[in-house]
Formats: C-alpha cells, structure tokens, sequence
C-alpha cells in the first residue's frame, strides 16, 4: 500500500504556476506543455530552453522571486527552486488555496508527485516509485520505451478510430465491448511491425463491423 493514486489530469488550457526557472522546473515544464497546459513560470532567473519559450510566447514568465499572491487562478503549481524554504512556503500557499501542490523536493511534502513517462502517441505508460528513487523510474522507462516502440502510436490511433466509429454505429455495449475485444486480437501491431498494416476504410470498417456483428 502506498499513499499515492495514479490518476491522469487534464490540464488542456489549464493556468499551472511553476516556481524556479532551472534544470527541474525545465522538466516539469516540457511535460505540461506535452499536456497543453497555459504556463507561468515565476523565477528571476530561466535556462536558455525556457527563456525561448518564453520568447516564442510559448509560456509567461514572471521575472522576480516568488511573492504571495503569485499563485491565485492556478490549476496546478510545482515548487521546483533550489530552495528548500521557497518550496516550502510555496506549498504552504497552494495548500491554503486548495490547490494541489508538487514539491521537487520532497515526495512527503506534496500533494501530487510527477511520474517518469513513455509517450508513444495516446499511449502513456506512467511510473512512479513513490518517491523511493527517482533514477530508478528514469531506468525502468528507458526499458519500457525499448518494449513499446513507435508502432504503439499507429495502433492506438487505429484503435480510436474503430472505437469511435463501433460506438456512433453499435447501440448494444455489450455488441460494442465483443466487438472492440475482437479488434486486441487480430494481429494489427504485428502486421504494423512487419510493414502490412493499412488504414481501413469507411466502408471496409462498416463491412467489418456488419460482418462481426452477424457472427455474434
Ligand atoms: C521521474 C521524474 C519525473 C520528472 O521530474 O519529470 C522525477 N525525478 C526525475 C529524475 C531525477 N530526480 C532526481 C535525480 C538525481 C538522481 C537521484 O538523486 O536519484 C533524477 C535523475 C535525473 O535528473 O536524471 C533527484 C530527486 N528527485 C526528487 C528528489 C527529492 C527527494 O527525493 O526528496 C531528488 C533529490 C534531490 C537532491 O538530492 O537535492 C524528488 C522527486 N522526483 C520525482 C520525479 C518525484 C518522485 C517520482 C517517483 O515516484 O519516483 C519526486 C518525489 C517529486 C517530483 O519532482 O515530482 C524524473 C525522471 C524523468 C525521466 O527521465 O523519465
Ligand atoms: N524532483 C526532481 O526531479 C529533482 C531532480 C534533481 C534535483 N531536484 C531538487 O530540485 C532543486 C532544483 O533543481 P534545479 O536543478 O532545477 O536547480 P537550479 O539551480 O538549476 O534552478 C533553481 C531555480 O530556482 C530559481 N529560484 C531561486 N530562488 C527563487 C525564488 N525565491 N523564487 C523563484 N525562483 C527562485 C532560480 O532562479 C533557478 O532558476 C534542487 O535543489 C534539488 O533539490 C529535484
């Protein structure tokens, strides 16, 4: 048992405030962009990466030390300076706020902890150690990314598109689930790997689903 509840967050179009311009905050910040979220970064000072970002108008930036106040509209806020009191009244802030609050670091003093990420398209596969070892997390992803290759992204797109069209033309769900349990077994990654695989059409995915839903 561990304290922690994986959970994936929307943060399309969300307000995150990241404390601290450096190495760490860099890291969190290429995550929350990957998620669309609508950043600000309150640092006096940023690595060249943020500082063209910033440029780029990609996030905001507040240019001076942390204040009170700072915080307010946030969805989610991460205190990534290298200062542990900094951190702390950050948290303290956000906590008072209600909002949720990640500390770099520490595990035991945040409200949420940033996993390790393979990302190959839809797929995500998050890792956490609860704190235990961080490096380890980065480990096990880069394992992880060697099992799951690129073919993971056409299959999921592939995947979404079925699904979308199975749920808009089947009423049943338990139709729709024998159908959607069939698509896992018809050999699409292998046939991705080895170079087979094309998209379906409209009409041979409505033959398909005509077809599967007669045999059932
Ligand atoms: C996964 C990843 C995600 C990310 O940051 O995006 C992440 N840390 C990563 C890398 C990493 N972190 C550290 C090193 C140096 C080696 C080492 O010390 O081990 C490396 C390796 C590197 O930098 O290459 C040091 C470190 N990290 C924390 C502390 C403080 C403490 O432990 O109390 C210290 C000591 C600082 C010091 O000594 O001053 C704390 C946290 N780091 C977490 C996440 C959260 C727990 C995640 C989990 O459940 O395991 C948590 C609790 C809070 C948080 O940040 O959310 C990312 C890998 C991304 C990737 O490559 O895939
Ligand atoms: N969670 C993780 O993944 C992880 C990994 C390594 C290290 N760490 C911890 O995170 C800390 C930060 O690491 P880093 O490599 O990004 O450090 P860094 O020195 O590169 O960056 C620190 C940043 O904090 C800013 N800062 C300092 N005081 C501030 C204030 N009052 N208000 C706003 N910004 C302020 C600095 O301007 C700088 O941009 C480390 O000290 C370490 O303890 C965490």
């Amino acid at each position: 048992m561990d304290r922690y509840t994986p959970i994936f967050v929307n943060t399309s179009g969300k307000k995150c405030c990241v404390v601290g311009g450096g190495r760490v905050a860099e890291r969190k910040i290429k995550g929350l962009l990957h998620a669309e979220a609508q950043i600000t970064v309150i640092s006096p000072e940023l690595t060249p990466v943020l500082k063209q970002l910033h440029h780029e108008s990609r996030i905001q930036w507040i240019d001076r030390s942390y204040r009170n106040g700072d915080l307010r509209g946030a969805f989610l806020v991460y205190a990534a300076t290298d200062r542990s009191e900094v951190n702390s009244t950050v948290v303290r802030d956000a906590e008072a706020a209600g909002i949720l609050v990640n500390n770099a670091m520490s595990s035991e003093h945040s409200s949420f902890i940033t996993p390790s990420v393979v990302r190959r398209g839809r797929l995500s596969i998050a890792i956490s150690t609860a704190g235990a070892g961080p490096a380890a997390a980065a480990e096990i992803r880069a394992t992880l990314e060697r099992q799951f290759g690129d073919e993971y992204e056409t299959y999921l797109e592939f995947l979404h598109q079925m699904r979308t069209e199975v749920k808009s033309r089947v009423s049943s769900s338990s139709l729709r689930s024998t159908l959607l349990r069939q698509l896992t077994e018809m050999h699409i990654l292998e046939d991705i790997r080895t170079g087979h695989f094309r998209w379906w059409t409209e009409e041979e995915i409505g033959d398909w689903i005509s077809r599967n839903q007669e045999e059932v």
